[in-house]
């Protein structure tokens, strides 16, 4: 039974990638990762193979005497990249490089062991795909791992009583420091935008975050598969940790797919749909994706951090008033997701159905 307000969605069940690259000594790719529906490597932008997006420093978001610069780069990220690495914000890089140590120890655990994580019938937390609704359906070459954290009501504790206790530890503390730099983001942005700072904690009040843990083994045929699949995040902010330094992740920018290069300890973090929404259009969310390589595994760990399941979502009132005209309709974010999970993934598709 559905507890109230708490709708399923479910996915159908996927093979682990990791599992059959350790099993099976392949050479070429079974045929549903064969992804001729996608464009793999082309139309990369040669010249943004540097780390061109914006980087902004928290440190100089606290200062005063940098607060407004760094204010109006922030601004200028959101608005014109939707996403930017963020430096000096305060998690220790010994806790980061446990966090790797961690997540490597738990997608190797034995597959018998790994079973017991596995997404249940009806639920899209565990072990799984999410967004797979058909059985002919191209694959990605990846696998993950998908939990709530926040509000602590909301956990599985099918799922979070079983995590090896140092990782739970982990994630926990994790979940609590990206929650405090989630908030920090939105009050700068509410106050860049002028948007009334109550209509802005108001709505991430309830925050609901979830974590989803990627992990993109080596491939024979890298040039064949798509690791993710061309998405915008249906969140209000994500925040991402490029695990362990492998390049993989693009965003397209102008037509073109621009490399994020690994920064050393930086978060990525970009603007999901829900925050478009809210901002008016005024902040984008960006279309992105994963390519995998031949020689070394990539994992990631994404944060999404939305406002609570029975939140109304839809443009800033301060913000309508201002700009004199309203781009979205409002709905929950429980149906905003019940949308979002509905559907076969591919590039930014979800917003439509709040455009008035
Ligand atoms: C192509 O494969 C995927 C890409 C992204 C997602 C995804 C995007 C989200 O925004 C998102 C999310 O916000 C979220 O928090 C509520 C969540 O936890 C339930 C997600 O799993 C999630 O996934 C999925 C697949
Ligand atoms: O693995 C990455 O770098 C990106 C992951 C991502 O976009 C997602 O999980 O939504
Ligand atoms: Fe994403």
């Amino acid at each position: 039974m559905e507890a109230e307000g708490e709708r399923q969605w479910s996915s159908l069940i996927v093979p682990c990638v990791l599992e059959m690259v350790k099993e099976q000594n392949l050479t070429t790719v079974p045929p549903r990762y064969v992804r001729s529906d996608q464009e793999t490597s082309e139309n990369l932008d040669d010249s943004s193979m540097s780390s061109e997006i914006p980087v902004i420093d928290m440190k100089r978001l606290y200062s005063v005497s940098t607060m407004d610069s760094e204010l109006e780069k922030l601004d200028f990220a959101c608005q014109d990249w939707g996403f930017f690495q963020l430096v000096n914000h305060g998690i220790d890089s010994s806790f980061l490089d446990k966090l790797e140590t961690e997540v490597q120890d738990f997608f190797n655990l034995p597959m018998e062991e790994k079973q017991k994580f596995w997404q249940r019938s009806g639920e899209f937390e565990g072990f799984g795909q999410v967004n797979v609704v058909s059985e002919d359906q191209k694959l990605d070459w990846g696998d993950m791992f998908i939990l709530t954290t926040e509000p602590i009501r909301s956990r599985k504790s099918h799922l979070f009583s079983k995590l090896p206790p140092s990782f739970r530890e982990t994630v926990e503390t994790y979940s609590s420091e990206v929650k405090s730099i989630a908030k920090i983001l939105f009050a700068k942005m509410a106050s860049v935008l002028e948007i009334k700072r109550e209509e802005m904690e108001d709505l991430f009040e309830d925050v609901w975050q979830s974590i989803k843990i990627n992990y993109y083994p080596p491939c024979p045929q890298p040039d064949q598969v798509v690791g993710l699949t061309p998405h915008s995040d249906a969140a209000g902010l994500t925040i991402l940790l490029q695990v362990n330094q492998v390049e993989g992740l693009q965003i397209k920018k102008d037509g073109k797919w621009v490399v994020v290069k690994p920064l050393r300890n930086a978060l990525v973090v970009n603007v999901g749909e829900i925050l478009e929404i809210i901002t008016n259009g005024r902040y984008r969310s960006i279309e992105h994706r994963v390519v995998v390589n031949s020689e070394k595994e990539r994992l990631s760990v994404a944060m999404f951090h939305s406002p609570g399941k029975e939140t109304i979502i839809g443009p800033a009132k301060s913000l309508v008033e201002k700009q004199k005209q309203r781009l979205f309709k409002s709905m929950s974010t429980q149906d905003y997701f019940d949308a979002f999970f509905a559907q076969k993934l591919n590039g930014k598709s979800h917003l439509h159905l709040m455009t008035i």
